[in-house]
């Protein structure tokens, strides 16, 4: 707000002042600014509205200028899009993100970037959000300079030698929004966006604005964006979207139940680093990490996987570098079929076969390889990372460091505190998945850590309900109409049946050729494990039948309860053990590691925004019907949570109260 006030004062007071000839509007300490302060949004605002004023600088008859450094974002570049040119840093960064917060840009950018750019190029970036460079945004022409000396006095120079010169050709709101065959562009630009937006509303709207800028002439087009912007600024997908926002900047502000936190533990420094196993994990974790600048030394003992291996990692960084401008020699990766080779590496990551009795073999080997401060990290799904720590000299040098494939382009890294890992060996592994750009979340040691524990009731129920009469497409679709990209069983075939079977094999829980619905005291369904052992694929009908199974209809409302809220109710027993630090982790897993709609915030936001109370009356309703399905039991921080009066999210951590560790 105290911004808005400075920008209507100072702008009205330059405008009208005859002893002004021209003016530049730039940041503090090198920021243009980052757009609209989104802590404002849903609290009353106060001041003036800025639209107005922006209009008060286009029409000045004299020149005004941005001198754009560090960011020109949302609200900040549609200010800019008013002056009259745009001298930018070339290390600036431009974009219109609202569309990424459930919003669009509603100071004029729908209406006066595509008149400045073309229609083509202003959708692609409006419908995106996405951030360009300086070098992009002169090629696309809404800037006007790029420099790389001191960008304000750069601009006042030329504001000072364009003093005099018509500024007519300078408003963009005078510009016309030529778009042949619009028809035909919007049909088909629509269906690309709605089909890539998964059920967010904010791609379709901004679509719908930009073409207002096409039928109608400005100043009903400013109008039209604003009656879309009133649909968009209160709806339940634009707080889901700012919820995330800030949830992915809380999640680097770890902390652990011993009470070591982000801000007072140190990391150590990492450039030499050493990957083993050079299989589907291996090598996308390789390549992450030589994209990031560090040497690498990857391990395999195989000679066909080292051979396949060294192919994929070569051929992954060899397309980055194109990408990238530059030669592929700059990556560096070191081969070796010893594990000798990582002696001098500062930092480990095992992803070896999920095989408990290999990974102890090679904890202990490594243990006596390694420098006594190497830290060693395990990539697995859901072994005991206390277990493995056991293994070696240093147990408070072990942590788990879980990605998810593929690992050198999904954003999520768990990264898993055992009882015994040092502050400063979490900090390390966080701060190194920062470097190699993923969101990192430090959580507790348990069977699955978070994003796989919640899986597991989920999965369970996506097969219950196949039991019961629903076919896999129904599951999935509802899923998928949810907005998952893969419902439960086309993932699960993409990811290889086989993953889940070897999992439920260490569990002990699969009896080959046995078809008991009863495993280790509570309900199963051997339908997985029973696909695996016969390879087939038309199983349910038959499987039903023997099991003496009356089929039902099931609707994608009981789909989504069952599923959903068993995964939610997991969460909430998470938090209760101190496994994961506040619901915003939880979140972030789910959002950046299994594909949960980020306009939905993640389950534990979706359970608040359906009611918690809702929530729970739904897990009460399943858990009669079915006795004998133990997550079906509604979890007792949800019990407290619903009998505190559902406080609002951030609110939660005052009822969890001191989290304690399960271990
Ligand atoms: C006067 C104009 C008024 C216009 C009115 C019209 C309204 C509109 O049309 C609607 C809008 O503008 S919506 C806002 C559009 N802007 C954005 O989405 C930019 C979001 N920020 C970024 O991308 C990066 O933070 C950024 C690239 C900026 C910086 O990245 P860094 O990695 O350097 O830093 P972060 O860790 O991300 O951020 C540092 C701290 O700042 C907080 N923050 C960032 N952008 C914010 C924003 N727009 N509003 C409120 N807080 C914001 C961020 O949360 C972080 O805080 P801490 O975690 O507490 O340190
Ligand atoms: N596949 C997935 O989606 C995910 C897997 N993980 C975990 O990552 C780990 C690896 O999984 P994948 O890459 O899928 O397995 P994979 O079977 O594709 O690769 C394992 C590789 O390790 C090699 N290997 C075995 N023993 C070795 C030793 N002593 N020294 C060096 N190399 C050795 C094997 O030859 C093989 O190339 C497992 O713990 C798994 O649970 C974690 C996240 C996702």
């Amino acid at each position: 707000a105290a911004v808005r006030q400075g920008i209507v004062d100072t702008v009205q007071k330059a405008v009208s002042d005859p002893q002004v000839k021209s003016v530049v509007i730039c940041g503090q300490n090198g920021i243009f600014c980052g757009g609209a302060d989104i802590k404002e949004f849903g609290k009353d605002i106060s001041g003036p509205p800025l639209v107005p004023v922006f209009h008060a600088i286009e029409s000045a008859d004299k020149p005004v200028v941005a001198a754009i450094e560090g960011s020109a974002l949302g609200g900040g570049l549609e200010l800019a899009l008013f002056c009259h040119y745009r001298i930018t840093h070339s290390k600036a960064r431009l974009g219109l993100p609202e569309v990424t917060l459930g919003l669009l840009p509603a100071a004029g950018g729908t209406q006066r970037l595509p008149r400045l750019i073309g229609v083509p190029a202003a959708l692609d970036l409006i419908t995106t959000g996405r951030h360009v460079t300086a070098a992009e945004a002169l090629k696309l022409g809404f800037v006007d300079q790029v420099i790389d000396q001191n960008t304000v006095e750069a601009a006042v120079k030329f504001a000072l030698s364009v003093v005099g010169q018509s500024l007519e050709s300078r408003r963009i709101s005078t510009l016309p929004c030529p778009c042949p065959d619009a028809d035909a562009l919007f049909e088909g630009v629509m269906q690309k966006v709605r089909q890539r937006a998964r059920g967010a509303i904010a791609p379709v709207t901004c679509v719908q604005a930009i073409q207002a800028a096409v039928t109608l002439p400005y100043a009903q087009g400013m109008q039209r964006e604003q009656e879309l912007m009133a649909t968009l600024f209160t709806s339940a997908q634009a707080r889901a979207l700012q919820y995330c926002f800030f949830s992915q900047r809380v999640v680097s502000r770890w902390s652990m139940p011993s009470g070591a936190r982000w801000d007072t533990s140190k990391p150590k420094p990492v450039t030499k680093v050493a990957v083993i196993g050079l299989g589907t994990m291996g090598r996308g974790i390789t390549v992450a990490l030589a994209q990031a600048g560090l040497s690498v030394v990857a391990v395999e003992t195989e000679q066909q996987q080292m051979i396949a291996g060294q192919r994929a990692v070569s051929d992954m960084l060899e397309r980055a570098a194109q990408r990238r401008g530059v030669s592929s020699a700059v990556y560096r990766v070191r081969y070796s079929m010893k594990l000798e080779a990582v002696a001098d590496v500062q930092l480990v990551i095992e992803a070896v076969f999920e095989d408990m009795v290999l990974k102890e073999q090679l904890f202990k080997q490594l243990s006596s390889i390694c420098k006594a401060d190497t830290l060693l990290c395990s990539n697995t799904s859901a072994l005991d990372i206390d277990h493995l720590a056991s293994q070696t000299r240093s147990p408070q040098l072990v942590v788990g460091m879980h990605f998810f494939a593929p690992a050198h382009v999904m954003k999520l890294l768990e990264v898993v505190h055992g009882p015994r890992s040092a502050p400063q060996a979490v900090a390390t592994a966080m701060e190194l998945g920062k470097r190699i750009g993923k969101v990192s979340v430090a959580v507790g040691n348990c069977r699955g850590f978070v994003g796989n524990r919640m899986l597991m009731p989920y999965s369970q129920e996506a097969l219950f309900l196949v039991e019961e009469g629903a076919s896999p497409e129904v599951v999935d679709r509802a899923l998928e109409e949810f907005g998952f990209p893969m419902g439960f069983f086309r993932m699960s075939d993409l990811s290889g049946l086989d993953v889940g079977w070897r999992v439920r094999k260490a569990d002990g829980l699969v009896k080959p050729g046995q078809m008991s619905r009863v495993r280790q005291g509570r309900r199963y369904c051997p339908l997985g494990d029973l696909l695996c052992e016969q390879g087939r694929f038309e199983l349910p009908r038959g499987y039903r039948a023997r099991q003496g199974l009356v089929s039902r209809r099931i609707d994608s409302k009981e789909v989504l309860e069952r599923c959903l809220y068993s995964l939610i109710n997991e969460g909430f027993r998470i938090l209760e053990d101190g496994i994961a630090a506040g619901p915003e982790d939880i979140d972030m897993i789910y959002v950046f590691g299994y594909g949960w709609p980020r306009h939905r915030g993640g389950p534990m936001f979706y359970a608040s925004q359906v009611g918690l109370d809702r929530v729970l009356q739904a897990l009460e309703h399943y858990q009669q019907l079915h006795p004998d399905v133990p997550h079906l039991q509604p979890s007792r921080l949800l019990r407290k949570l619903v009998s505190s009066g559902s406080p609002p999210i951030h609110r939660w951590k005052e009822v969890i109260k001191k989290p304690h560790s399960a271990l």
